[in-house]
């Protein structure tokens, strides 16, 4: 089964554009769990069991396992998600891009090692870093695109002088995207929801691919402005809300909070679909 046909199983499933992130923090656990890295599955199996039928996917960031020593946590949590809440893709958040050598490492780490369905790139180093995760056959990428962080426009906001049409960077990446990179079908791209007129530029560009569009919640961007520039019948958009779902209580209530909080951002999107 490929990346693309569980997403959109998913979204049908749980009516859902919503993308729970796993960005897990001990300072921010709640008291019982306060500070403990060991604990990091823990919370973070607790938010996926409290959400699995309100995602369209679930994105852990690989940095928060990384920094504490955790991986082995992280390998914990993906099993869980592939046994708990099967029916739910897994974006690994890892921001990968290197030679292609070093790519295949990477590739093997993402899709073999942890068994993500799909992994977050940077395009940077060119076609043949983004190429090795293409030979996993039926696995996702999304590439950086138009990012939600203000210094994303330094240089995706750039105009190309040597290509046709002077494009942004961001706007050729776009392309790219849609076309002559998205050798396996399994290609999407990430927009802020910081950005909503940036997403519907790179939709435009870009009609039939996923986006993946981080930025609403703690970031502040605007939900509904995003679903209206970026959803489309025919083309999923996987909206990420992190901190303000893993941290939408500090007390022992936290599984019951992120749940009310997914859930209402999940109705949110949907309903913006007009
Ligand atoms: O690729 C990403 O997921 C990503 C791209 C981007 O442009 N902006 C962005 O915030 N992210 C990630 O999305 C998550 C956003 O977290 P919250 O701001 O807490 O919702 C973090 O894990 C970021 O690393």
């Amino acid at each position: 089964m490929t990346f693309l046909y569980k997403l959109r199983a998913a979204e049908q499933q749980n009516a859902s554009m919503l993308c729970v992130g796993l960005d897990p923090e001990p300072s921010r656990f709640p008291a019982q769990l306060k500070g403990d890295a060991s604990r990091i599955y823990d919370f973070c199996a607790r938010i996926v069991d409290a959400t699995a039928d309100l995602a369209i996917a679930f994105k852990p960031q690989i940095a928060y396992f990384a920094a504490h020593r955790a991986e082995n946590q992280l390998e914990q949590l993906m099993e869980h998600m592939r046994r708990n809440a099967p029916h739910v893709p897994t974006i690994l958040d890892a921001k990968r891009g290197d030679i292609g050598s070093t790519a295949e490492q990477y590739a093997i780490e993402a899709f073999e090692r942890y068994g993500a369905d799909a992994v977050t790139l940077s395009p940077f180093m060119g076609f043949d870093s983004v190429e090795p995760y293409l030979r996993h056959a039926g696995k996702g990428a999304f590439l950086l695109c138009r990012t939600s962080n203000p210094g994303g426009s330094d240089l995706q906001g750039q105009r190309l002088a040597g290509v046709q049409g002077e494009p942004f960077l961001y706007e050729h990446i776009a392309r790219l995207a849609q076309g002559p990179w998205n050798l396996n079908g399994q290609l999407g791209l990430v927009v802020g929801a910081t950005y909503p007129a940036e997403i519907e530029r790179v939709r435009a560009l870009a009609p039939t691919v996923p986006l993946l569009i981080p930025g609403v919640g703690a970031q502040g961007g605007d939900a509904v402005a995003t679903v209206r520039a970026g959803w489309r019948q025919d083309a999923p958009i996987v909206v990420n809300s992190s901190r303000a779902i893993c941290y939408a209580s500090s007390g022992d209530d936290y599984e019951e909070a992120a749940r009310r909080e997914a859930r209402r951002t999940r109705d949110m999107l949907h309903a913006a679909r007009g």
